[in-house]
């Protein structure tokens, strides 16, 4: 099976401060890949050298074999982007944002308008097509936001916690759709914070603390792999979260 996304060495430094050291992986077509990691691991910043709005200090990332330092107006045509700020314009209605999104792919007012319509249907917000931004609860929001990712059909889908700040049924609907998506064949690239959401949408994980990868492999194996029960257990014994939990809770004790 061919790669969809190859990250090669991809280091990100901010002045002294290196926040992404070298971080290397694949993401067959078709499959689902889990980034996990504490607060400022580096998840966003790797992220976005992926999906082109930082530049790797060095490294290389290639989606569909394009290199997306170099091509990154071409490579953005393959990929479908779910930011942590999702940059709705406020001041256009809910399809105004989708039809805006389309015709920066070129697409016709006409078919900008029908793409929309079948998006929001898709993502369960045809009835409030007409709604301000301000007027939709936080599970709509980033549900419209997927609806945005999916106008160019794109084969790679990137989320950067998506469903953080979601009560449980928003977040149950939004796996639902990623569900619909991997089953049409879409690639799926995202950071949680969630064990079950990553157990029930990702082939394999990764886990990244201070700017690297600590373990990675087949999600349904990572754990034993590593001599825990669960995907949450090892990420929290894996990342030294348990130990300090423990000396808090000797300071409180
Ligand atoms: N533009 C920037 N300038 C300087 N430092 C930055 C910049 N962006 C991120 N950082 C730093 O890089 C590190 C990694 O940040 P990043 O946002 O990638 O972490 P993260 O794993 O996504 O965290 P979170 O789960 O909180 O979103 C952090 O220490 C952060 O402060």
């Amino acid at each position: 099976m061919s790669n969809i996304l190859t990250v090669d060495s991809i280091v990100k430094q901010y002045g002294d401060f290196t926040a992404v050291k070298s971080i290397s992986f694949k993401l067959q077509q078709g499959k689902s890949l889990a980034i996990l990691g504490p607060n400022g691991a580096g998840k966003s910043t790797t992220l976005k050298m992926i999906y082109a709005t930082t530049t790797p200090t060095s490294g290389r990332v290639t989606i569909q074999n394009i290199d997306v330092s170099a091509n990154p107006r071409e490579a953005k045509r393959h990929i479908g982007v779910v930011m942590q700020d999702d940059l709705l314009d406020t001041s256009l209605n809910v399809i105004e944002n989708m039809v805006a999104h389309a015709i920066l792919f070129d697409m016709s007012w006409k078919s900008a308008q029908k793409k929309a319509e079948s998006l929001l249907q898709f993502v369960g917000l045809s009835n409030y097509k007409k709604k301000e931004i301000h007027e939709l609860s936080g599970g709509m929001r980033r549900r419209l936001v997927l609806a945005r990712a999916l106008v160019n059909d794109p084969e790679l889908i990137i989320l950067d916690e998506p469903t953080t700040g979601l009560d449980i049924q928003s977040r149950h609907v939004f796996w639902n759709r990623l569900e619909t998506l991997q089953k049409q064949g879409v690639s799926i690239l995202i950071t949680s914070h969630y064990g079950d959401e990553i157990e029930r949408l990702a082939n394999d994980v990764l886990i990244i603390d201070h700017g690297q990868i600590i373990a990675q492999g087949v999600t349904s194996e990572l754990p034993s792999t590593y001599g825990y029960q669960d995907i949450e257990s090892a990420y929290l014994g894996l990342t030294g979260y348990v130990e300090e939990h423990d000396e808090i809770e000797q300071t409180v004790g």
